[in-house]
C-alpha cells in the first residue's frame, strides 16, 4: 500500500479523531470546574470515594485494555487459531478472587494506595520497595502504550507519527491533571464505548465484504482456525488450557487484584459492596472485548487465507483495506485505537501520582497542608504525563524490537508484586526480611525468564507463565527466609491484613491444626457471614442485570 494518508482518510476521519480528544478534554474541564473543583487529594486521587459501580467497572476494563491488545490479539488468532480465546476462562477466578479477597482487605483498611498495605503488614522498607517496583513497571508500560498505536498507524497509512503522540500525550496529561480521578474514570467510560464501537464496525464491514457470516465460518473452519481445548500438560507448548487458564488467572490477579490503578478504582467506590459489584461487572464486558478481538482475527483470516501475510501490523492493513472508501469509519477505528491508549496512560498518570504522593512524599512531610498536597499531586500527574512522552521517544530510539521487550517487562514485574501481596495476606509467618529477599528473588526470576525468552526470540506471550513462576518463587523464598530469621507470630500481625486462605483450604483439618495454619478470623467476619455476603452480591448482581433490561 502507498503510505500516504490522503488515500485512507477524509476530513471527517480527522474530525472524528479530534472529537475524541476534545470530548476527553471536555470531561477533564467539567470535573475541574464542578463538584469540589479538585481542591483536596481525596477528590483528586480518590474521586471523593463516591463512585458508582457502572463507571468503575468500565474504567477497570479500559485501564488494561491497551492498543497493544487491540492490534495483537487478532494477529494471534490469524496465525495460531482461537486457542487464545480460552483465556476467557481465567476471567472467572481472575475476578472472583479480587472481589472476595483483595477488595475486602484493601477496602476495610481504608488505605489510599495498595502499598500502604505493605507497611501495615510488613514495614516501611517493604512499602518503599514495592512502590519503586510499581513505578518502574508503569513508566515503561505507558511509553509503549502511547507509542505503539501511533507507530502502527504511521507505518501502514502514513498518519502523522509525532503529531499524534504529542496530541494524545498532551491532551491526556491535561485532562488527568485538571480533572483528577473522576475525569480519568468518566473518560474511560466514554473511551470504552468508542473502543467497542470501532472494533464492531470493522467486524460488521469485514463480514459483509468477505461474503457474510456463513462464508467467514466456512473459511476459518476449513483453514483450521477453530481450536478445541488443548489439555497438553507440556509447559513449553505455546498455548494450552494450562498456560492460558492457570497463567491467565495469575496475570488477571496481578492486574485486577493488586495493581494500584485498579485498587484505586475499587477504593473510589461509594461502598465495599459497590466495589465488589463493579468487579463482577467487568466479567461480561471483558468477555465482550476478548470476543471482539478474536472475531476480528477470524474475519481477517477469512479475508486473507491463502495469502502470505505475516506482518505484525497486518491488523491495520486489514482495517484500512475494509474501511477505506467509507468516510468516517477509518476515523472511528483511529478513535478506537487511541481510546485504548488514552484510557491506559491516564490510569498510569493518576496511579503513579497517587503512589508517589501517598507512599513517598506524604510519609516524609506529614504536616503538609491539604492545599499544598493537592497542588503537588497535580504537578506529579503532569510530570508523569511529560515523562510518558519522553518514554515514547526513548521507545522510538531503541527501535521496533524494544516494544516486545517493554511489554514483557510490564508482565514480568507484575508477578513479583502479586507475590508480595499474597505473601502478606495468606501467610501469617512471613516477616519483613522474607518479603524483601523474596521480592528480589521474584524479580530476578522474572527477568531471567524474560531475558531468556528475548534472547531465544520466543514469541510466547510470556506474562502468562512469568507471573505464575515469579510470584510462586517469591512466596517460597519469602517463607524460607522468614522461618530462618524468626517467623512473625500471628498475634503480632496487624489485624485486618491477613486472609485465612490456608485455614479455608484445609478446612477439614482439626481445629488446633487449623489454628496453627492461620487462626485469625480477619476483618471481623465469620465464615458464614462471608458466604452470606457472596450469595447476596451474586443475587443483587443478577437482579441488576435483569432489571436494566
Ligand atoms: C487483561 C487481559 C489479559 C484481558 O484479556 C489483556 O487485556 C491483557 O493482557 N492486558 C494487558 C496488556 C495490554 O493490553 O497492554
Ligand atoms: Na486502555
Amino acid at each position: 500500500m502507498d503510505p500516504s494518508d490522503q488515500k485512507f482518510f477524509t476530513v471527517i476521519d480527522y474530525v472524528i479523531f479530534a472529537v475524541l480528544l476534545a470530548a476527553s478534554m471536555g470531561i477533564g474541564l467539567y470535573y475541574a470546574l464542578s463538584g469540589g473543583r479538585q481542591r483536596t487529594t481525596q477528590e483528586f486521587l480518590m474521586a471523593d470515594r463516591s463512585m458508582g459501580c457502572l463507571p468503575v467497572s468500565l474504567s477497570l476494563i479500559a485501564s488494561f485494555q491497551s492498543a497493544v491488545a487491540i492490534i495483537g490479539v487478532p494477529a494471534e488468532i490469524y496465525t495460531h487459531g482461537t486457542q487464545y480465546w480460552f483465556i476467557g476462562c481465567a476471567y472467572i477466578l481472575g475476578l472472583f478472587i479480587p472481589a472476595h479477597i483483595f477488595i475486602p482487605v484493601f477496602y476495610r483498611l481504608r488505605v489510599s494506595s495498595a502499598y500502604q498495605y505493605l507497611e501495615l503488614r510488613f514495614s516501611k522498607a517493604v512499602r518503599i520497595c514495592g512502590t519503586f517496583t510499581f513505578i518502574f513497571q508503569m513508566v515503561i508500560y505507558m511509553g509503549v502504550c502511547v507509542y505503539t498505536p501511533a507507530f502502527a498507524l504511521n507505518a501502514v497509512t502514513g498518519f502523522e507519527l509525532w503529531g499524534t503522540v504529542l496530541a494524545t500525550g498532551l491532551v491526556c496529561t491535561l485532562y488527568t491533571t485538571l480533572g483528577g480521578l473522576k475525569a480519568v474514570i468518566w473518560t474511560d467510560v466514554f473511551q470504552t464505548v468508542v473502543m467497542f464501537a470501532g472494533q464492531l464496525a470493522v467486524i460488521v464491514v469485514g463480514v459483509q465484504k468477505t461474503g457474510g457470516v456463513a462464508d467467514v465460518w466456512r473459511k476459518v473452519w476449513e483453514g483450521n482456525r477453530i481450536s478445541g481445548l488443548d489439555l497438553n500438560p507440556d509447559p513449553t507448548e505455546r498455548h494450552t488450557f494450562w498456560t492460558l487458564g492457570v497463567g491467565g488467572v495469575f496475570l488477571m490477579l496481578s492486574l485486577y487484584g493488586v495493581n494500584q490503578a485498579q485498587v484505586q478504582r475499587y477504593l473510589s467506590s461509594r461502598t465495599e459492596k459497590e466495589a465488589v459489584r463493579s468487579c463482577y461487572m467487568v466479567f461480561p464486558s471483558l468477555q465482550l472485548a476478548l470476543a471482539l478481538s478474536c472475531v476480528m482475527g477470524l474475519v481477517m483470516f477469512a479475508r486473507y487465507c491463502g495469502e502470505d501475510h505475516s506482518d505484525k501490523l497486518m491488523v491495520i492493513y486489514f482495517v484500512m483495506d475494509m474501511l477505506h472508501g467509507l468516510p468516517g469509519l477509518p476515523g472511528l477505528f483511529i478513535a478506537c485505537l487511541f481510546s485504548a491508549a488514552l484510557s491506559t496512560i491516564s490510569s498510569a498518570f493518576n496511579s503513579l501520582a497517587t503512589v508517589t504522593m501517598e507512599d513517598l512524599i506524604k510519609p516524609q512531610y506529614p504536616a503538609m497542608t491539604e492545599a499544598r498536597a493537592t497542588l503537588l499531586s497535580k504537578v506529579l500527574a503532569m510530570s508523569y504525563g511529560l515523562l510518558c512522552l519522553a518514554m515514547a521517544y526513548l521507545t522510538h530510539l531503541m527501535g521496533d524490537s524494544v516494544l516486545q521487550v517493554a511489554l514483557k517487562i510490564f508482565g514480568m514485574v507484575g508477578g513479583p508484586i502479586l507475590g508480595l501481596f499474597c505473601l502478606g495476606m495468606f501467610f501469617p509467618w512471613a516477616n519483613s526480611i522474607g518479603a524483601l529477599v523474596g521480592l528480589c528473588a521474584g524479580l530476578v526470576v522474572a527477568f531471567w525468564l524474560g531475558i531468556g525468552s528475548i534472547l531465544n526470540r520466543s514469541t510466547r506471550p510470556l506474562p502468562l507463565e512469568s507471573s505464575l513462576c515469579s510470584s510462586a518463587n517469591l512466596i517460597l523464598i519469602g517463607l524460607i527466609i522468614s522461618f530462618l530469621t524468626g517467623p512473625t507470630k500471628e498475634e503480632d500481625v496487624m489485624p485486618g491484613t491477613l486472609y485465612p486462605l490456608l485455614g479455608k483450604l484445609f478446612c477439614f483439618l482439626p481445629e488446633h491444626l487449623k489454628k496453627k495454619l492461620c487462626c485469625v478470623t480477619p476483618l471481623g467476619q465469620t465464615v458464614s457471614e462471608r458466604i452470606d455476603l457472596i450469595a447476596k452480591n451474586l443475587a443483587t448482581f443478577i437482579y441488576d442485570v435483569f432489571a436494566v433490561e
